[in-house]
């Protein structure tokens, strides 16, 4: 965020939704919460900055979605935006820290049902005394939101925005899902699916615009947005940032790393179902071609892919040391890429995926192997870890194709046993199946492009290897498996 977004919030009381700038009662409400969001942030699942000190933290914005009844028997709803992390001397993007998204409900006393979702009880400032909580948790205040969504408009910081002619039921009964994720999704009534973005910056994400520009060519492969909510404010950054999205729910599906679980441990063969996925990456990539803008790369534009590709290696062997013996491994498959650009070489690049993997495809279709199972592609996000700008570039395909060509490798994995070669075997016929099934779909096919396949291949590898070593360390051999195969194939 940029220094000119200045702390600003609604009051803690009052009127809803108003928004009240004074820069006194900022920082009244952020003496509240500072204490408790210091020991509260840093366990959260979604905080990037994890073995980083918390730094000040800073409030960005505010906003009343519910005054805090008179009586304090009914929960306040507050919209925050508050940046942890800052790290002085360091790049201006890294210099401001991290902005992050919080739905905090406020009552006097909380249920036992509320408990687990408790933030923390402030012991000064205007809340002092109060309980704060997670809000999503609570039905009535995710309730609340999902109101708020049906109904075009403006509230304070936030703008609220409603695909025309979308249905969205009133009065759904909302769930929190549990599942380990990078955002925080509460399904309402088995009918919507509500993402709320937790690191958040300013412009539109892409999991908001690709599925929007996708819905306008007709695509039924990715769930249309029904309804999603911005904030934007006076002096703030001059691009709204995107704070959530609401889609149908695909009620009943699995996704496809459990279905690629099932095939490895039970038996039936997933590769029709590998090459119906290979089909339908190729048509998402035709209609976001189709809609948005595309390219060719040559020359040192391409070459200019390898040389990031060396830089975030270089970058991840300084946080992994067991990345260091394969470094000049890897860098060969680069040079291969350069080289392949200063020969003429060309790629085509688009609007992409960018962090395809079997657990962003889901299917409501029968049994695993079923021929044609209908996949259905989600979280447009890109990468959670890189800055939003980067996430937003053009791409070659082939980068969706390498990532989801990891994702059978990780599938593969989890069932290696030594001296049984099956768990390789079906890693190779699955990732065959998927790129016949990229080439039949009118894909390029992602074979006949060896030096951009295998970087992207490699460079997937090492985000991998990174994302494991912070999230779930016990998962590294994964990709660290990937990573001696990758620098062997290049020696
Ligand atoms: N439209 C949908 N229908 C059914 N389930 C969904 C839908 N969108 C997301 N999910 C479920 O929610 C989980 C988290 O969604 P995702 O967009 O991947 O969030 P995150 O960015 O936090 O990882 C998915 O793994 C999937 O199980
Ligand atoms: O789904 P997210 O957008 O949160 O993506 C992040 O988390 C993924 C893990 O949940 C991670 O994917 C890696 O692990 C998967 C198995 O759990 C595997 O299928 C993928 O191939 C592998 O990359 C993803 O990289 C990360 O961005």
């Amino acid at each position: 965020m940029s220094d000119s977004s200045a702390p600003r919030t609604a009051r803690a009381s009052g009127s809803q939704g108003q928004s009240a700038p004074p820069r006194a009662q900022g920082s009244a409400l952020l003496r509240s919460l500072s204490g408790p969001l210091a020991n509260w942030l840093p366990e959260q699942r979604w905080f990037a900055g994890k073995g980083r000190p918390l730094g000040e933290l800073a409030l960005i914005s505010a906003t009343e979605l519910l005054p805090l009844s008179p009586t304090g028997t009914a929960p306040g709803l507050l919209h925050l935006l508050v940046r942890a992390g800052a790290r002085p001397g360091r790049s201006p993007e890294s210099a401001a820290g991290d902005c992050y998204q919080l739905l905090l409900g406020v009552r006097t006393a909380l249920p036992d049902a509320l408990g687990p979702a408790l933030v923390g009880r402030p012991t000064e400032g205007p809340l002092r005394g109060l309980a704060v909580y997670e809000a999503l948790h609570d039905p009535r205040l995710a309730g609340l939101l999902l109101e708020r969504l049906r109904t075009p408009g403006r509230l304070g910081t936030l703008t609220f925005g409603r695909a025309p002619g979308a249905a969205i039921p009133s009065g759904l009964a909302p769930r929190v899902l549990t599942g380990e994720q990078t955002n925080s999704s509460v399904v309402f009534g088995d009918a919507h699916i509500l993402k709320l973005f937790r690191r958040v910056s300013p412009g539109v994400n892409p999991d908001l615009e690709l599925p929007l520009a996708l819905a306008r060519t007709g695509c039924a492969r990715v769930p249309a947005p029904a309804a999603w909510f911005e904030a934007h404010w006076p002096g703030g950054p001059e691009e709204p940032l995107t704070l959530g999205v609401l889609q149908p729910f695909l009620a009943g599906s699995t996704d496809g790393w459990q279905l690629a679980q099932r095939s490895l441990a039970e038996g039936p063969d997933f590769t029709p179902a590998a090459h119906a996925l290979g089909r339908a990456t190729a048509e998402v990539h035709a209609a976001l071609a189709e809609v948005l803008p595309t390219d060719l790369l040559t020359g040192r534009r391409l070459e200019g892919i390898a040389l990031g590709m060396m830089e975030r290696l270089d970058q991840a062997v300084e946080v992994v040391s067991a990345l260091r013996p394969y470094r000049d491994g890897l860098r060969r498959c680069y040079a291969a890429l350069a080289d392949h650009a200063a020969r003429g070489g060309g790629a085509r690049v688009q609007r992409l995926h960018g962090d395809l993997h079997l657990g962003q495809v889901l299917t409501a279709d029968g049994p695993v192997g079923e021929a044609g199972a209908h996949w259905t592609m989600i979280d447009f996000e890109g990468e959670p870890a890189r800055p939003l700008a980067d996430r937003r570039e053009p791409g070659p395909p082939v980068r969706d194709v390498a990532g989801m060509l990891r994702s059978f490798d990780y599938a593969a994995c989890q069932h290696q046993v030594d001296g049984d070669s099956r768990a390789a075997e079906w890693s190779r016929a699955n990732r065959a199946a998927y790129c016949a099934g990229y080439a039949d779909g009118g894909g390029e096919d992602p074979l006949a492009e060896r030096e951009l396949l295998l970087s992207y291949e490699t460079d997937k590898a090492v985000y991998e290897v990174l994302y494991e070593a912070r999230h779930r360390p016990s998962w590294l051999p994964v990709p660290m498996m990937a990573i001696r195969r990758l620098a062997e194939a290049a020696a």
